[in-house]
């Protein structure tokens, strides 16, 4: 494939990455990009992903070695670029920050969904562990559905072989921080930290002012501490998390079981679609009251956050005008 190099949309602690186009197509693509003598870890990527099909990743596009101008500007270095399905909203943590920090229960469910869906995939079909599940690490692509991305860390767990643990400190299971062993399970609980990142807008930890990796490493691995739950979580999503953050590495629930989960099972559009159903003509209407103080009478997490709220009846909108509108900004002009 000939593609012409774009501006760097991403840079992480291996790589650049930049957008670009296909000559032939004119697709937009991601291109991922090491120099060749620093890039083990991106051939390595490269040929996890190479193995991967699923709506629920990040597409591979290919690979390539190209000559570029070196970083130290002393000449022409070999470069190693893997090519990708471009996500034009970027991270899960992007579109997180970008409302606010923190993202709204119908949110965070879909993307709960779509995230378990891919590590089925993995884990099932594949035989891979991601190994570093975080919200960073996962990307929302064109139509808003969020795709599992960054295999750098990835390895394949059949047959299982002792390997150095590898991610990043605040999403590490208990066997992970003792550098025991990382597998499918130890995913799991990245996921239940990931849904921490998305309700509160952090990571884990960080809200205990633990930022120093050693030290969580430390309480998660021997003091048997698990990161705190958010006090407005559901009940619901308090059992969710309880199940991906087990201490014990083969009680936790793996990717299928939690997919049938009620916290992913509820859907909350069936509160908006009863509010629709029910819809009021006017607001002195009593059904439209009723519908609104059976909604505050749940016990939910946005009860600490107007913001969340505004999140919610823009999403009853979506359901009410057209289905097809998605919240992640595809749909949506700025009115100013
Ligand atoms: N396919 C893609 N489409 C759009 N942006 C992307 C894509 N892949 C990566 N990015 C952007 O580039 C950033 C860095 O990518 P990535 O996390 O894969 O690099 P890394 O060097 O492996 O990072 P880490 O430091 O987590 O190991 C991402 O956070 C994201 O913003």
């Amino acid at each position: 494939m000939n593609w012409t190099r774009g501006k760097i949309v991403g840079r992480g602690s291996t790589a650049t990455v930049s957008a670009a186009t296909c000559q032939e197509s004119g697709e937009t693509i991601a291109v991922k990009s090491a120099e060749f003598h620093r890039s083990e870890f991106l051939q390595r990527e490269a040929e996890i992903l190479s193995s991967l099909n699923s709506p629920h990743v990040i597409g591979y596009r290919g690979c390539a070695i190209t000559k570029e101008p070196s970083s130290n500007n002393d000449g022409e270095a070999t470069t190693y670029n893997l090519l990708m399905e471009y996500a034009p909203y970027g991270t899960l943590a992007d579109v997180a920050s970008k409302n606010g920090g923190f993202l709204e229960e119908a949110r965070v469910v879909k993307y709960t969904r779509q995230l378990l869906l891919g590590l089925e995939y993995i884990h099932n079909s594949m035989g891979i562990a991601h190994c570093d599940v975080k919200g960073s690490n996962v990307l929302i692509g064109e139509n808003g559905e969020a795709k599992i991305a960054d295999f750098g860390c990835a390895k394949r767990v059949e047959p299982e072989r002792t390997e150095p643990v590898r991610g990043t400190p605040a999403f590490m299971a208990p066997e992970v921080a003792r550098g025991e062993r990382q597998g499918r399970e130890s995913d799991i609980w990245a996921v239940g930290c990931t849904v921490i990142e998305m309700v509160t807008g952090s990571t884990p930890w960080s809200g205990a002012g633990w930022n120093d990796p050693v030290s969580v490493l430390y309480r998660v691995g021997y003091l048997g501490e698990s990161p705190e739950l958010p006090c407005s979580l559901t009940e619901q999503a308090k059992d969710f998390l309880g199940k991906c953050l087990k201490k014990e590495a083969k009680e936790r629930w793996t990717a299928s079981q939690l997919l049938n989960h009620p916290f992913l099972i509820t859907k909350p559009e069936m509160m908006v679609t009863s509010l629709v159903t029910n819809s009021p003509t006017s607001v002195t209407d009593q059904m439209f009251w009723r519908s609104v103080e059976e909604s505050e009478d749940r016990p939910s997490w946005w009860e600490c956050h107007e913001d969340e709220r505004i999140g919610v009846l823009s999403c009853s909108g979506q359901f009410v005008v057209d289905s097809t509108w998605d919240m992640d900004g595809a749909d949506w002009i700025t009115v100013r």
